[in-house]
């Protein structure tokens, strides 16, 4: 099997969902228990996670893909450049991912302009398989792509782009497809063009599924798109885990555990990022609004 999901109660009392992974106590508390191995039928898999949350049978999960022993997705040659040099707190993160060197599906969690996309274009690099990266517009559709050329050797004929505007194919065995969380969960009408790409995308194995901005995708897309593409590895990247339908411990057995936050005031300090400037800023509120404010049931729009 390339896949795997290591299940450990001791390590679950160590680290649950949302709490960082510690490599050591991990490893300490799965090798005390015995290794048994099954497979399980691909349309249970997320039965199979939810009933390991804490709040059900509380065996957390971690999901590892032996991506150096997948001999039937085929190789893609991409190398990070030489001048791409990630900075510690990057190197920690993939460090988390890769520990064991598989790759472990989860969260990477790094301010505003720390550079996920650094850390995203590296964990693709290490892989070496079939990358799909989804983002949450044309924009940052067109960023990625950027990233990948200006960090990797990949060349232009491997990697494209799937937006309304922009319906490219790679060309050769393996490449990198960039595209919207919208474009792959659309349920209605598509263009020939895009009915090609997208049966592309349903039927891949993907190595890597790497997934931009992860809080902000609404919970339903989410599914959609992780249970209509096959991948090996899931990688979210975000700068919070906040979200606003209160459907974080979705992410947490959809993708995986958060693997490493980094602290933005140790980046602010490090040079890494600006400085922020914090400012309260008191406003007058009319009295319609203001009743409207306190009502019980809008308090969730406060936030
Ligand atoms: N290791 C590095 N060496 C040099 N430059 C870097 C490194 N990591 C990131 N950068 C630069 O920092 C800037 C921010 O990176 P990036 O856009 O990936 O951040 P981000 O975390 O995705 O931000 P946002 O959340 O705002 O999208 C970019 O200009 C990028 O080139």
């Amino acid at each position: 099997l390339q896949d795997c999901l290591a299940v450990s109660r001791t390590a679950g009392e160590i680290a649950s969902g949302h709490d960082l992974l510690d490599e050591m106590q991990l490893a300490a508390a799965t090798e005390e228990k015995e290794t048994h191995s099954f497979e399980i039928d691909s349309a249970q898999v997320e039965n199979v996670k939810q009933r390991c949350l804490p709040n059900a049978l509380n065996f957390p999960m971690l999901e590892e893909y032996d991506f150096r022993n997948d001999t039937v997705n085929p190789d893609l040659d991409m190398e990070l450049k030489p001048q791409a040099r990630p900075r510690p707190y990057q190197e920690k993160s993939l460090s988390k991912m890769f520990g064991n060197g598989r790759a472990r599906s989860g969260i990477i969690v790094l301010p505003c302009g720390a550079g996920k996309s650094l850390v995203g274009v590296s964990a693709a690099c290490r892989i070496k398989k079939s990358c799909l990266c989804l983002a949450t517009n044309a924009v940052s559709v067109d960023q990625w792509a950027f990233q990948f050329k200006l960090w990797s050797t990949i060349r232009d004929e491997h990697i494209s782009r799937f937006t309304s505007d922009n319906k490219e194919k790679f060309r050769g065995m393996a490449g990198v497809v960039v595209t919207t969380y919208n474009m792959v969960a659309f349920g209605g009408k598509r263009s020939e063009d895009s009915e090609k790409i997208i049966e592309e995308i349903r039927n891949r194995e993907w190595g890597l599924l790497l997934m931009d901005e992860v809080h902000v995708v609404p919970a339903h897309m989410f599914r959609k798109v992780i249970s209509i593409t096959k991948s090996h590895c899931k990688l979210g990247l975000t700068a919070t885990l906040v979200r606003e339908d209160e459907r974080i411990t979705d992410l947490n057995f959809l993708i995986g555990p958060k693997l490493y936050e980094a602290n933005w005031l140790d980046l602010v300090k490090g040079g890494f990022i600006a400085n922020v400037q914090c400012a309260e800023v008191w406003c007058p509120m009319t009295k319609e609004f203001f009743a409207e404010y306190l009502k019980k049931e809008n308090s969730k729009k406060k936030q």
